[in-house]
Parts: C-alpha cells; sequence; structure tokens
C-alpha cells in the first residue's frame, strides 16, 4: 500500500459496536502473573489458588456466652422458685480448658469462647443463675430448665475441614481475609496488581509542573489515567510524553512493554498529520490477515450509515476542528518553561513546593521514560495484531487497541473526555480482568436510572454522557453535566456514571429510563440533593 492508499485507508476505519470492541478487549487481556502478599494486604485482591478450611470450625464445642457449663437433664424440673443447685467445679476463661469433666450434679463456670468441658451439654447465662453454696463449697442455682446444646457452638458447625471457601479469582473482601486468618493463611496467593505503563503522545505537551507555554498544554491525561489505573487495582507506570513521530512513539512503546502487562496511550488515534498511534495502528492493521478482517466483519459497521451522514452534532463539530500546533515539535520529550502572563510564577512555584507528586508512592517511574531515543523501527513489532481502530461511540470513536508481543495496547483519545471514557470501558475491564476478574465480573457494571431532563443530541454512534446519580424515593436519576463535551474536563470530577444514549436521530426524552455504566470504586451517591 503506497502512502497516498494509506492516508486513505485512515479515513476508512471500520467502527466496531462497543460490546464488541470490549469484547475483543476482555479477550485479548488473560491473567497470569500471580505471587504471595501478606494477609494484611490481601483484602480487595483475587484469588490465584482455591483456598479452604484447614481444619474444623469452631475448631472445639465453644461457649457463646458467659454463664455456666452444665448437664441439661440436671436442670430438667428447674424453676425460679425450685432452682436446680449445683457444685461448680471449676472456671473456664476462653483460651483455657476445665480441669474437671462437668459430672452429674456439677458445673462449670464458663467464659464466652470457652472451650466446654466434657460431661456438659448446655450452657446457662449468668443471668439465669445465683451463686450459692453447699457444704462451704461454691454452687450455682439454675433457675430454668436447660435445652440441650443451648448456647453451644458445636465443633464443625461453620466449616468442616477441607471445606473450600474462597475460588480462584474470588475477590477477597474483608470477610475473606477473617476466614484466612482464622485458618492460618499468613500469606495469600493472588493475582498480580497488573503493571500499566501509561504514556502520552503530544509535541503540545507539557509537564504538570511547568509553566504554560503559548500553545501548549500541560498533560493531564497521564495523572488522570495513572489515577484510574490505582483506582482499579493497577500498578501505574508512567513513561512521560513522547513528541507525534513514530520512532520515538514505537521505542516508547518498546520499553513500556518490557516492564508492564498493558499499555495505555493517549493521544494521537485520529486522522490528523501528527496522529502518531492512528499511522502506527494501521500499519499492523495492514498486515492482518484476510481471514481475521472477515471473522470480525459481522459486528462492525463498515461504511458510515445514513446517520452518520446526516447528523452533525456538537461534538463532531468541536472534534472535526483540530487544532494544528504552530509549534515546531520537539525531537524528544521536551517541555519548554515559558511564563505566560495571566500565570503568576510565584503562586505556581509554591504550589509546586508544597504538592508533592501525588502518586509518589504508587508509581514507579519509567527508568526509561527520559531517556535518549535511539532511532530504530518506525512500526510497532511484527508480531502485532490490530483489535480494533475505531468504536461506535461518541465521545471517543478514535479509540483503539491492539495486541503488541503478546500484551494489549489500549490507544484512547487524547481528548480528556473521550480519554476518560474510552479508559471506564475498555481499560478498566482488562485491568480487572488481568487482576483475576471474570470477563463478566471485569465488564462495566451498569443499572437502570431515570433521566433527569431530556437529552436532545442525536448521533450516529451511541453516546456516553457524563451524569451525577442520585437516589430519591428508591428511583435512580441520572442527571447529565454540563461541559460533557469530548475535549472538555469539567464534568469528569462530578461525574458518577455514564449515561448510555442509544445512536439515533433523536436523543432520550425527559423521564425515559436509560442504562448507566457506574463509575470508581465508591459507585454513585445515594443521597438526594
Ligand atoms: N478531521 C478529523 N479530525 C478529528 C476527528 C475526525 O474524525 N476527523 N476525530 C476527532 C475526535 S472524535 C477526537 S476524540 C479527537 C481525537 O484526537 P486524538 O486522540 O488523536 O488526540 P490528539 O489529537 O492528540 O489530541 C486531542 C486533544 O487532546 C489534547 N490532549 C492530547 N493529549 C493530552 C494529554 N496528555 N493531556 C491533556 N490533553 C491532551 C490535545 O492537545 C488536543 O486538544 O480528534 C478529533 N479530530
Ligand atoms: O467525539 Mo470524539 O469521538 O470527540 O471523542
Amino acid at each position: 500500500m503506497n502512502e497516498r492508499q494509506q492516508g486513505e485507508a485512515r479515513f476508512r476505519r471500520r467502527a466496531v459496536k462497543v460490546d464488541e470492541a470490549l469484547r475483543l478487549v476482555l479477550e485479548a487481556a488473560v491473567p497470569e502473573r500471580t505471587e504471595i502478599v501478606p494477609l494484611w494486604e490481601a483484602g480487595g485482591r483475587r484469588l490465584a489458588e482455591a483456598v479452604s478450611a484447614t481444619t474444623d470450625w469452631p475448631p472445639f464445642a465453644r461457649a457463646g456466652l458467659d454463664g455456666f457449663a452444665v448437664r441439661s437433664a440436671d436442670t430438667a424440673q428447674a424453676s425460679p422458685g425450685a432452682p436446680a443447685t449445683l457444685r461448680v467445679v471449676d472456671t473456664v476463661a476462653a483460651g483455657a480448658l476445665a480441669s474437671a469433666d462437668v459430672a452429674p450434679g456439677t458445673a462449670v463456670r464458663i467464659m464466652t469462647g470457652g472451650a466446654v468441658p466434657s460431661g456438659a451439654d448446655a450452657v446457662v447465662m449468668l443471668e439465669q443463675t445465683a451463686d450459692a453454696r453447699v457444704f462451704g463449697q461454691p454452687a450455682v442455682q439454675v433457675k430454668s430448665a436447660a435445652e440441650p446444646g443451648q448456647n453451644i457452638a458445636p465443633r464443625g458447625e461453620e466449616f468442616g475441614r477441607g471445606r473450600v471457601f474462597g475460588q480462584p479469582g474470588e475477590l477477597l473482601r474483608p470477610g475473606h481475609v477473617a476466614l484466612l486468618g482464622t485458618f492460618g493463611y499468613a500469606h495469600v496467593p493472588v493475582y498480580a496488581r497488573p503493571r500499566v505503563a501509561v504514556l502520552a503522545t503530544g509535541a503540545e505537551l507539557l509537564p504538570v509542573e511547568a509553566p504554560l507555554a503559548p500553545g501548549r498544554i500541560r498533560d493531564s491525561n497521564s495523572a488522570m489515567v495513572a489515577s484510574l489505573v490505582a483506582q482499579c487495582g493497577g500498578t501505574p507506570i508512567l513513561c512521560g510524553r513522547v513528541p507525534d513521530e513514530p520512532v520515538a512513539v514505537a521505542q516508547a512503546i518498546a520499553n513500556a512493554l518490557a516492564q508492564c502487562d498493558i499499555v495505555i496511550t493517549t493521544g494521537g488515534v485520529s486522522v490528523g498529520d501528527y496522529d502518531v498511534m492512528a499511522t502506527l495502528l494501521q500499519s499492523i492493521g495492514n498486515e492482518r490477515s484476510t481471514e481475521e478482517q472477515h471473522e470480525a466483519a459481522p459486528s462492525v459497521d463498515a461504511e458510515p450509515s445514513k446517520d452518520e451522514k446526516r447528523f452533525v452534532t456538537d461534538d463532531e463539530h468541536a472534534c472535526a476542528v483540530k487544532v494544528e500546533m504552530q509549534d515546531e515539535l520537539d525531537d524528544k520529550v521536551l517541555a519548554r518553561p515559558m511564563a505566560l502572563p495571566q500565570e503568576d510564577a510565584a503562586v505556581m512555584s509554591a504550589v509546586h513546593s508544597k504538592v508533592p507528586s501525588q502518586y509518589a508512592s504508587t508509581v514507579t517511574a519509567s527508568p526509561h521514560s527520559e531517556e535518549p531515543l535511539h532511532p530504530q523501527d518506525d512500526r510497532l513489532p511484527s508480531n502485532s495484531r490490530l483489535l480494533f481502530n475505531k468504536a461506535a461511540m461518541r465521545p471517543g470513536a478514535p479509540t483503539s487497541a491492539a495486541v503488541v508481543s503478546g500484551k494489549l495496547l489500549i490507544a484512547l483519545s487524547g481528548n480528556p473526555g473521550a480519554c476518560f471514557v474510552g479508559f471506564e470501558l475498555f481499560a478498566r475491564a482488562a485491568i480487572l480482568r488481568l487482576s483475576g476478574a471474570s470477563r463478566e465480573e471485569a465488564r462495566p457494571k451498569q443499572a437502570t436510572a431515570k433521566l433527569v431532563g431530556s437529552f436532545d443530541k442525536g448521533s450516529p454512534h451511541e453516546r456516553f454522557v457524563r451524569a451525577r446519580l442520585y437516589t430519591e424515593n428508591g428511583t435512580l436519576y441520572a442527571d447529565p453535566l454540563a461541559f460533557g463535551k469530548s475535549s472538555m474536563m469539567a464534568s469528569l470530577p462530578a461525574a458518577d456514571g455514564l449515561i448510555r444514549i442509544k445512536a439515533g436521530s433523536v436523543g432520550a426524552a425527559e423521564g425515559s429510563i436509560v442504562n448507566v455504566i457506574l463509575l470508581g470504586a465508591l459507585g454513585y451517591s445515594t443521597e438526594s440533593t
């Protein structure tokens, strides 16, 4: 394929339906790496092996409350007016064993959790007894008949030895941790946290700590994606910023692949002259066999639909007006610290000195990220396989994914809103899957909600609208947030969910029931406002 044909191919991408794209991503994400962690770090991780009860539980018959271990037969005729009087032969604290059995006519004073002495078949609570003495010896008066077995947890009541209480892939909740502790698992086999390389492409990008410069912006996607990665249990590895040059990006991806389980890139996936990820992915896409292309065919929209041609929405307009930076492209990962008049340098330096990197403890900076790039191949490795380079969604249509050297590469849009949505739909699922979740569990969590107001914008592709969620009188409501365009960030902090608006000429009517993807670890707010 010559350069002109390649250029044209860029505009003829086949939009894969979101559910199909998710299926392809989940198929490519196979959990493999496992590790052993100390018990106190196991909560929230997923088991790599089945775990089972190493003993019966409880391991001995246990008193359920403070009282007296008795033979129930001795109390059969007892009543408040005619209590049964029993000689107290010992006292058992939790952790101790009685020195004597409970013989007929005797009792043992026992504390909650104490091992019930042999001979006793019931425990009478302290409140239903009175201390007494018989021939100067300690005794107890029992004022009501005890049922056999009362207030005793028999050995093995909850678990028989060998009973499995956690399967591979199961999420360890605090309750599991309690059982693991009970059964002596000081160390627990779990799936390793996926190492997720985060690489930003774009010559316009400045490091966060740099003052703004004309035409430049700070790289906010790297930190946002790192935060999202950490939120779903992965370990982000920040790989820095790379200019839009195929050699530089291919090299940075190769470096990232060497130290991670997944690579997430942001930017450069659209059709512009400098959309380097699109170029790299296009080249592996071209190498896909006819057979593979054929297999993918039934689930994709090959050509723009009638709807797609008809609708030009605000978002699309925003997307179409792609800013061409006037800057010359830097050779490497570069920051040009040029102060802008509106940005007070003193304020910035105060901010930077007070706020160390928030992710310092969770993010391993790539040792390669600032190394000089050695010009080499301007293509991804030959063993790469394109999964898709367009998804039928708004925002984030150019979101792409591939398998490169056996690892998943997810190329998110540079537009922060689209980057966020692409992460929530695909990257989160991939990270959860690599953490040991089943494919089903790894999918975005969905609920149905009542739409607050109407959403009038039609779209040729399914739309994912950032929304605040709340419940009122038992109904979940989804309230679309303002500033929800692909390029916008203002709605991101408040977004509890993404409303799924079906593709079509009309949006969704006020009060209609819509599907909503629940975001983040906390889910959604349950308070109405
Ligand atoms: N002619 C067309 N232009 C565009 C199309 C199209 O179909 N035809 N698609 C539009 C759509 S839809 C989207 S979404 C964007 C996707 O753009 P890219 O993913 O290629 O991203 P960039 O062009 O690199 O950047 C877009 C935007 O985001 C800013 N950005 C990039 N990286 C970061 C970062 N790390 N932190 C913060 N902000 C970032 C960048 O400066 C741009 O403003 O393309 C449309 N264009
Ligand atoms: O609408 Mo794009 O698909 O702006 O992300």
